[in-house]
């Protein structure tokens, strides 16, 4: 990648007005990997107006002709997986077991989607003598996390060129070297010029211009809420769509008939997976009082094996968190859980053992949490499980419910329909049954300030079109 400190405007690869860089950071060796420059709204301004003039013509083309792009873009896609894969482990640290098997694949997986999708998308429906028609929404603003970078990426930017829209993208400052290869797979791949355009910069400066731009019509956000809020809260003087995806704090009901070797174990490693930083990990188990012990027990040796380590090494099941400041929120997090009273079973403050160098956090479970404490209610983003005891089913279902996030839910029984039934009472944009795993054909997306839009699959295309009505469309023949 030679374009690091440039950003994609108009097909080209362009110096920034901004004056600003950070430099990206491994976290397993903490030192920088890249420099990338920090653009400003002037930056933003030129993004913009490529953006809107590209729009007048894309937003014509055809399906035929976006199934063909889309098609290109999944073949230069494929070329570059390996390079993908070894960008998301450089900036953020996955090991490169993930990278390669889950990240880098996520990300291709949203064009295939998005490819299958528009195939056969209904963009126009007749009612009665009305004919309703589903039209790109226009200049569309992306703003992404360093969690899943490419995943994030492209969820945004693969519906938004099949449905017709043009758009301008800020990643994360964090992990911004997917989004460079990114530009570099569409370039390749002959997306038209003004269609994508990357600006690099920090949610304050490059993600404010983009929220309040009269320029944009519509902005998809994925982070945290409270820079949702602000991206919200800036969108409203031009009424422009705001479609949020943002934190969460999951519930795992295990109910007292599960197989608890079993649920426990896989809901350890699902809130450890990727180092803890997924919106949707299970960072709340909730089990029955009476199995409390036992449950702590499995836990606790489960936790013991999750060893983070370097993630180049094959056998790598964690690497580091992030960053520095994400490392500290951690610990201070843990710190303070430890002071409202959860029992620390595994884990614990600290960089592990032997380990002096990296943002490596230890595996840490907490037992004997009650909802109210800070460890239940905040977002740690990072390998910290905890566990929490219930009365009855009726009780898990409150303890589920009581958050401000609503994003994801799991429940395990071992009477299928006993978890439906709780699944349903769960108020949140997903529920897994039984460990089912996600699926990328299906809405993800959250209730509550876990967000308002929904991503993936054909209900992703809707945040990115608009209705028209067009009446007296009276039906030929
Ligand atoms: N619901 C989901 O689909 C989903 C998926 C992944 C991550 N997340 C959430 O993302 C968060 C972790 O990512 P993060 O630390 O990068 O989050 P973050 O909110 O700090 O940053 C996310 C993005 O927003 C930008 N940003 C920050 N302040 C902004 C502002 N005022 N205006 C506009 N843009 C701004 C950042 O530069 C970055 O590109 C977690 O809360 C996680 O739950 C949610």
């Amino acid at each position: 990648m030679s374009h690091h400190r440039q950003f994609y405007i108009n097909g080209q690869w362009v110096e920034p007005k901004g004056q600003g860089t950070v430099d990206v950071v491994n976290p397993a060796t903490e030192e920088a990997v890249a420099t990338i420059a920090l653009g400003n709204h002037e930056d933003v301004d030129l993004a913009v107006s490529a953006a809107r003039k590209a729009f007048e013509s894309y937003s014509q083309t055809s399906r035929e002709e976006r199934i063909a792009l889309l098609e290109k873009i999944i073949s230069v896609f494929q070329k570059r997986m390996g390079d993908v894969a070894e960008a998301i482990s450089q900036e953020m640290g996955a090991p490169a077991k993930l990278s390669k098997m889950a990240q880098a694949p996520s990300g291709l997986g949203h064009f295939a989607v998005a490819l299958e999708v528009l195939k056969d998308y209904q963009f126009e429906e007749q009612i009665g003598n009305t004919l309703v028609v589903k039209e790109p929404i226009g200049v569309c603003g992306l703003i992404t996390p360093w969690n899943w970078p490419m995943n994030q990426l492209t969820c945004k930017v693969a519906p938004a060129i099949a449905t017709g829209c043009t758009m301008v993208l800020k990643p994360s400052e964090v992990a911004p070297l997917s989004a460079l290869l990114l530009a570099e797979i569409l370039d390749e791949a002959g997306v038209p010029a003004g269609v994508f355009n990357l600006v690099n910069g920090d949610g304050p400066t490059v993600g404010a211009a983009m929220s309040g731009h009269r320029g944009i019509d519509m902005m998809s956000f994925t982070g945290s809420t409270n820079a949702g809020r602000h991206v919200m809260q800036n969108g409203a003087g031009t009424i422009k769509r705001v479609a949020l995806e943002l934190g969460g704090k999951s519930a795992n009901i295990l109910l007292d008939d599960v197989n608890f070797e079993k649920m426990v174990a896989h809901g350890v490693m699902s809130c450890m997976n990727n180092s803890g930083q997924s919106c949707n990990a299970p960072t709340r188990m909730l089990v029955p009082n009476s199995r409390m012990d036992e449950v702590v027990a499995i836990a606790q040796a489960v936790a013991a094996k999750v060893k983070p380590g370097d993630p180049n090494a094959e056998d790598t099941v964690i690497g580091p968190v992030a960053s520095k400041t994400q490392w500290t929120k951690i610990q201070d997090l843990i710190t303070q859980g430890i002071e409202e009273g959860a029992k620390v079973i595994a884990g614990g403050p600290g960089r592990p053992e032997g380990v002096s160098k990296g943002y490596y956090v230890k595996p840490t479970v907490f037992a004997n949490v009650t909802n109210e404490m800070t460890v239940a209610r905040e977002e740690i983003f990072g390998p910290v499980l905890s566990i929490i005891g219930y009365e009855n089913e009726d009780d898990a279902v409150r303890i589920a419910n009581d958050t401000q996030y609503g994003l994801s839910g799991y429940v395990s029984s071992g009477d299928i329909d006993r978890a439906r039934n709780v699944a349903r009472r769960i108020r949140t944009g997903m529920v897994h049954l039984n460990g089912a795993p996600l699926d990328n054909r299906a809405p993800f997306g959250g209730y509550k300030e876990s967000g308002n839009g929904r991503e993936w699959g054909h209900h992703g295309f809707e945040d990115f079109l608009e209705m028209k009505s067009i009446f007296g469309y009276v039906p030929k023949g």
